[in-house]
């Protein structure tokens, strides 16, 4: 770091009140604002930090603030979700932060000051990698770094721009730091999960480095991880539809995937426990997907047609479930799909965020699950970047299941085509989920997962 900073951890009565209206009208404009559609009433504050003092040239907040929305109809009641902000305070912003901007304050303790997303503030940014570095306790912030790993200084913040559901910023191409944005109290698998494959020795996710906590009302949060940045790496996505675009076959790569999901899933079968899941627990899975059909056709009309024909791929689990058939299950990956895999230039295949699908409650996203949940998060994912093709090929997609599964089984021993009926019910469940988030965001996608369901619908098992 340039000059030495002093961090003090105090708190500013009256900030949030000051900061209200200015948050109100930015938050739900952030793409990792997690309840679009509904107004911001107000907010309630968890807790803050002031890392910087405000009265000096650059003052720094770090805040967690309960956002208060009304209800839609027959939700549960809810206190609010909780989001991490780290709050900026200039006299005047200079042209780069633009961007950053969230507003000028007019009353309270920061009045007439301007306050803006610190994350886009390289000063900002080095003072968490420096609390990382240096494992410091700030109020109730815990910064901490797993024993034996250095991270050295000097190391300059760039935030990264793409979008995405949480906030990162790249530290001289040395490492990433994910910072939370909603975030829930307990454990959170984004670190439980990397930070317990890197303990077991698997090579194929980025080990966590350092992290942050905080414990708040006795219960634990993860705010952050701090990863190696893999420099030059292209996601799953990316590559597939370059492949594609050339006319070019994806099956090695697909093969390779495979093998690093087993290995990963290997793994965590490993470090964590895994259970027998018997008739109860199957009957419970299937009438959840069930369900989830049940929804998806109310809120998508086009769903309904193929809904019986899509039922029975989950009676076909339920029955032989009470066959007595058993599964195991073990902690898995939760939301794996081309996006989420990263390839090095050396060609390696890393997998990352482990979080889960986020809408999800924690507890849910960590339970023991059957693998061919996530195997079938991956064959949905060749078929979606096959039918987002200029022109859809269906040969492109089959080459590349097949090598997935055969990779798959390369290394676990166990291929997850031997369990058809698993597969079916799991791919179904995911391209109902697909449909319902595409009609949702991105509607002009909605034909993707319809082709599939389509097809489901129509056909026997594979
Ligand atoms: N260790 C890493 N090395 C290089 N790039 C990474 C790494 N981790 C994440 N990324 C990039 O950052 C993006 C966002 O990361 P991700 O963990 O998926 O965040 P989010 O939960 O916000 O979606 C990824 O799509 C990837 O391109
Ligand atoms: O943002 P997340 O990674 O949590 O996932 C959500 O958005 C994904 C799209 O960005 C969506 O994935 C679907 O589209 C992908 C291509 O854009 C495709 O590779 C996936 O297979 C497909 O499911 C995902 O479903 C959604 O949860």
């Amino acid at each position: 770091m340039a000059e030495t900073v002093t961090l003090s951890g105090k708190t500013s009565p009256g900030l949030l009140e000051s900061l209200d209206p200015l948050l109100r009208e930015w938050l739900p404009r952030q793409r990792w604002f997690a309840g679009k559609g509904r107004p911001v009433t107000g907010f309630s504050l968890v807790e803050a930090t002031e890392l910087l003092p405000a009265g000096g040239k650059l003052g720094l907040y770090h805040l967690l603030v309960r956002a208060h929305q009304p209800l839609t109809l027959g939700a549960e009641p809810h206190p609010g979700d909780c989001y991490q902000l780290l709050i900026g305070v200039r006299e005047a912003l200079p042209p780069r932060l633009a961007p950053a901007l969230i507003g000028h304050v007019e009353d309270g303790p920061l009045a007439g000051r301007t306050v803006y997303e610190a994350l886009y503030d390289g000063r900002s940014a080095e003072v968490l990698l420096e609390a990382m570095r240096s494992e410091a306790r700030i109020g109730g912030l815990r910064f901490e770094r797993e024993s034996g790993l250095e991270i050295r200084s000097g190391l300059v913040p760039r935030v990264v721009t793409a979008e995405q559901s949480n906030s990162s910023v790249i530290y001289g191409d040395t490492f990433i730091l994910k910072l939370l944005r909603r975030v829930v109290p307990g454990v959170n698998p984004d670190l439980e999960l990397p930070l317990a494959l890197a303990r077991e020795g698997c090579p194929r996710v980025p080990a966590p480095t350092a992290w942050v906590r905080a414990e708040l009302g006795g219960e634990p949060y993860v705010l952050g991880v701090l990863q190696p940045f893999l420099q030059g790496a292209s996601d799953g996505w990316e590559l597939a539809l370059r492949e594609l675009a050339k006319g070019e076959d994806f099956g090695s790569e697909a093969r390779a995937l495979g093998r690093a999901t087993a290995e990963v899933h290997t793994a965590l079968a490993r470090a964590l426990p895994t259970v027998t899941l018997g008739h109860t627990q199957m009957q419970l899975l299937a009438d959840g997907m069930m369900e989830r059909l049940d929804v998806a056709a109310q809120a998508v009309p086009a769903l309904r047609p193929y809904a019986p024909a899509l039922r029975t791929a989950f009676t076909a689990l339920a029955d032989l479930a009470a066959e007595g058939r058993t599964w195991t299950a073990q902690r898995i990956h939760g939301d794996l799909h081309l996006g989420q895999c990263l390839r090095s230039p050396g060609g390696q295949w890393w997998l990352i965020d482990f979080e889960g699908e986020p809408s999800k409650p924690l507890a849910e996203r960590r339970m023991p699950q059957p693998t061919e949940r996530d195997v079938a998060g991956m064959l949905r994912s060749f078929d979606y970047a096959a039918h987002s093709a200029e022109r859809p090929d269906e040969g492109w997609a089959e080459t590349c299941r097949a090598a997935f599964c055969t990779g798959y089984a390369e290394v676990s021993g166990q291929d997850p085509r031997t369990d058809p009926v698993l597969l079916r019910a799991y791919e179904t469940d995911k391209a109902i989920y697909e449909v319902l988030y595409e009609a949702r965001h991105r509607p002009e996608w909605l034909s993707v997962p319809m082709a599939a369901i389509e097809h489901y619908a129509t056909s026997d098992l594979y």
